[in-house]
């Protein structure tokens, strides 16, 4: 394949992607060589060829082959290509001078007319709906937080999206941790420490993602500390993500973990099975535009949902990949279709855990025996730890009803479907109950 063929297929994953993933993950790449189905790309870092290959593998194969090249497999090789660090978000792929105005662009499909809403996240959802309204907020910072692939981003875009069309003069930015460190490192070294600042100042909103990774910079920590002060006391809007709470986060600073928590910090749990089928119902508009002509079959969804619960990017890797495929082959998506081309995804997600791990955690956390969790007593402080580690099962593994129910004294599986609706229930109401199961899922699943 020649440099102008690839810049031909690259032009039509631009489309597909959207610019702005195009920007930071497909323009970086540089063709290498096409040998033996093998096409080989330099990279700049591993991290980028493995971002990519995860998240547009499958896209960049369906491209190439579709431009008449014989590709079975990429791979990525890290050669010395002089890069910034690539950000999932719409950041600038060159290399921005320190005080050279941020440059952001929302991605288009980040809207919240696209954000699909469940339990897991919709009180996450409401405050950013509430900050994108503009006006007084009583909560500032917004701070969203949860595991990889949850939403944090996409609601910070739809956030931007909603301030631009009511107010297009406000200045809103985004930028991730560590773009921030890099420009306040630059600008140190440059000693445009003066302009750095005067341009993080002038910002209406200001959205910083995965802020967890500026724990243990003691200077980058102490000027983000005072340009978030600074935007604070000038009653602008600041907007964090981070991949666990404030207080969660190791090496940070305590004058800086109080004054993250000082606003609103909301949670955004794992989705459940109710929001992965919603979510993968309307993602399939999207994928027709881009794939017409192929249809998928009644079950896919509900199969797809079940089997991969890691998270909503895995999900739409798997939504991707099973288009392409079917694309290429000119077939239907069946659940058939899904069990071959999905493999991989669907190991990587099955779910680990054991019942009695669940058991044994839940019992260590509340303090009870194991043996007074699974026998007959009915007392409170036997039974809640009893039907938090009935629902832990239900979420955690691959195990039937009355497969569980077994593990729990040979209880019948409506006992089960009991316990795991009233914990569903009762956090919604009792946030330490819902802290406790958080906190107990993510002990397990790690
Ligand atoms: N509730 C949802 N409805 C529709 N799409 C969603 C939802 N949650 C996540 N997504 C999609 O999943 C993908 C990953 O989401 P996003 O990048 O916002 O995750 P994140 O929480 O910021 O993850 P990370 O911590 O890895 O940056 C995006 O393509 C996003 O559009």
């Amino acid at each position: 394949m020649t440099e102008e063929k690839w810049g031909e297929v690259r032009e039509g994953l631009r489309r597909a992607v959207g610019a702005s993933n195009y920007k930071s993950w497909i323009e970086p790449l540089e063709f290498d060589s096409l040998d033996d189905g093998v096409c080989t790309f330099r990279v700049a870092t591993t991290f980028l060829g493995n971002y990519v290959s995860t998240n547009f593998g499958d896209q960049i194969l369906f491209h190439l082959n579709r431009a008449g090249q014989t590709v079975q497999r990429l791979r990525f090789q890290t050669a010395n290509i002089a890069r910034p660090p690539a950000s999932p978000a719409a950041e600038p792929a060159e290399p921005a001078a320190a005080t050279d105005e941020v440059e952001f662009r929302p991605e288009a499909r980040l809207t919240f007319d696209r954000f699909v809403v469940g339990k897991s996240n919709e009180l996450a959802h409401a405050a950013a709906r509430r900050v994108a309204e503009g006006g007084q907020v009583a909560f500032n910072p917004l701070f969203l937080h949860g595991g990889v692939g949850l939403g944090k981003t996409h609601l910070m875009h739809a956030v931007a999206h909603e301030i631009a069309q009511r107010d297009p003069s406000k200045k809103v930015i985004y930028i991730s941790a560590e773009s921030f460190m890099w420009r306040f490192i630059t600008a140190l070294r440059e000693k445009k420490m003066m302009d750095f600042k005067q341009m993080f100042r002038s910002i209406d909103v200001l959205m910083v993602d995965d802020v967890q990774f500026i724990a243990g910079k003691e200077s980058t920590q102490e000027e983000f500390f005072h340009t978030f002060n600074y935007l604070v006391d000038s009653g602008k809007q600041i907007i964090i993500s981070a991949d666990r709470s404030p207080a969660d986060i190791r090496d940070l600073e305590d004058r800086i973990k109080s004054r993250l928590q000082c606003g609103l910090v909301v949670d955004l749990h794992p989705t459940d099975y109710e929001l992965r089928v919603g979510i993968l119902q309307s993602k399939i508009d999207y994928y027709e535009g881009i794939y017409p002509g192929v249809t998928i079959r009644d079950g896919v969804i509900d199969y797809l949902a079940h089997r991969i619960v890691t998270n909503v990017r895995v999900l739409e890797g798997a939504m991707t990949r099973l288009y392409a495929f079917a694309s290429l082959v000119g077939r239907e998506i069946t659940v058939e279709l899904a069990q071959d081309c999905l493999a991989d995804i669907f190991k990587a997600s099955d779910r680990k855990v054991s019942i009695d791990e669940i058991q044994r955690k839940v019992c260590d956390h509340f303090n009870i025996r194991v043996s007074d969790m699974i026998g007959p007593k009915r007392l409170r402080a036997y039974a809640r730890p009893r039907q938090v580690a009935m629902y832990l099962c239900k979420q955690l593994t691959n195990r039937s009803l009355p497969e569980i129910g077994r593990h729990f004294g040979k209880r019948d599986h409506t006992t089960v479907i009991h316990g795991v609706r009233q914990i569903e229930k009762l956090m919604q109401t009792d946030s330490q109950l819902a802290d406790d199961v958080t906190l107990l899922r993510r002990a397990l699943e790690a």
